[in-house]
């Protein structure tokens, strides 16, 4: 859907980047937020002080509750980003399920975070076309410290992943997500499914568009591996925490990624 208005993007979002001031994603991305459920406060809303710079100047645009009426956004761009993202959060539930039964967790505990207190954040990244890619990114090299990520990137590409040491390129297949393990996944998960350290290159001639869902418990939400992914052979590997810390850790250690989650190992 969104590609199909992909002209249209990347007028609105250029207008937007002209009239306003450059919103940087670790390197050179504009962003534009859109938040799922309002009437519960994103944790960028209630804990501005742990907030990226970039994710702070997302949300002063972003105001919870007045997502309908942020100026400068055109009503259909609205209409869309909403649906999309409640399109996203039925898929969101579907992938979880299918998680909990391929690895035979029968407690609902990949589900209950999201269930009982479920949040996306879609994030539209445009990122323009570079003169010298090899020296900026479009988006540095990160874990997603949420549950999972859901990812449409457009034909350009320009996603990719860390795999034994050494970055491969995430193709774009049309009509396909790329879906991320975040960190707090891989906690709940207990090391089965481990976060997925990646990051944006740009290119050279043409801008690239990706909407990122991000799937998110509540801030407060406590997580501990769960009890079905853990026996003798495979003790718990963290302690009890809150989603807020692994929020702080990692806007500590500047969004950089894997080590974030050494922090809570046992
Ligand atoms: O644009 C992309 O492909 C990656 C974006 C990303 O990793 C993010 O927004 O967290
Ligand atoms: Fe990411």
């Amino acid at each position: 859907m969104p590609f199909a208005s992909g002209v249209f993007f990347e007028w609105w979002l250029t207008a937007w980047m002209r009239s306003s001031s450059m919103i940087r994603l670790h390197g050179l991305a504009v962003s534009s937020t859109w938040i799922s459920r309002p009437s519960l406060n994103p944790w960028w809303m209630t804990r501005p002080e742990v907030l990226p710079d970039t994710i702070a100047a997302s949300s002063n645009r972003t105001n919870p509750g007045r997502n309908h009426s942020t100026p400068g956004r055109p009503q259909r761009f609205q209409e869309m980003h909403y649906k999309f993202s409640m399109a996203m959060e039925e898929l969101a539930l579907e992938i979880l399920q299918l998680l909990e039964e391929t690895l035979g967790v029968t407690s609902g505990d990949f589900t209950r975070h999201w269930e009982r207190l479920k949040r996306t954040l879609v994030r539209f990244n445009w990122y323009p076309p570079c003169e010298e890619p090899g020296l900026v990114l479009g988006a540095g090299s990160h874990t997603d410290p949420d549950i999972i990520t859901i990812l449409l990137q457009d034909e350009v590409g320009g996603l990719q992943i860390l795999k034994d040491s050494k970055w491969i390129a995430c193709k774009p297949l049309h009509g396909s997500f790329v879906v991320n393990v975040g960190d707090f996944f891989q906690v709940l998960s207990n090391d089965f499914l481990p976060s997925l350290q990646h990051r944006a290159v740009l290119n050279k001639e043409k801008a690239r568009l990706s909407v990122v869902t991000f799937v998110l418990p509540k801030v407060d939400a406590t997580i501990e591996p769960s009890s079905d992914l853990v026996d003798e052979d495979h003790p718990a590997a963290f302690r009890r925490l809150m989603f807020e810390e692994i929020i702080n850790a990692a806007k500590e250690m500047k969004f950089k990624g894997k080590e974030v989650l050494s922090l809570f190992r046992v």
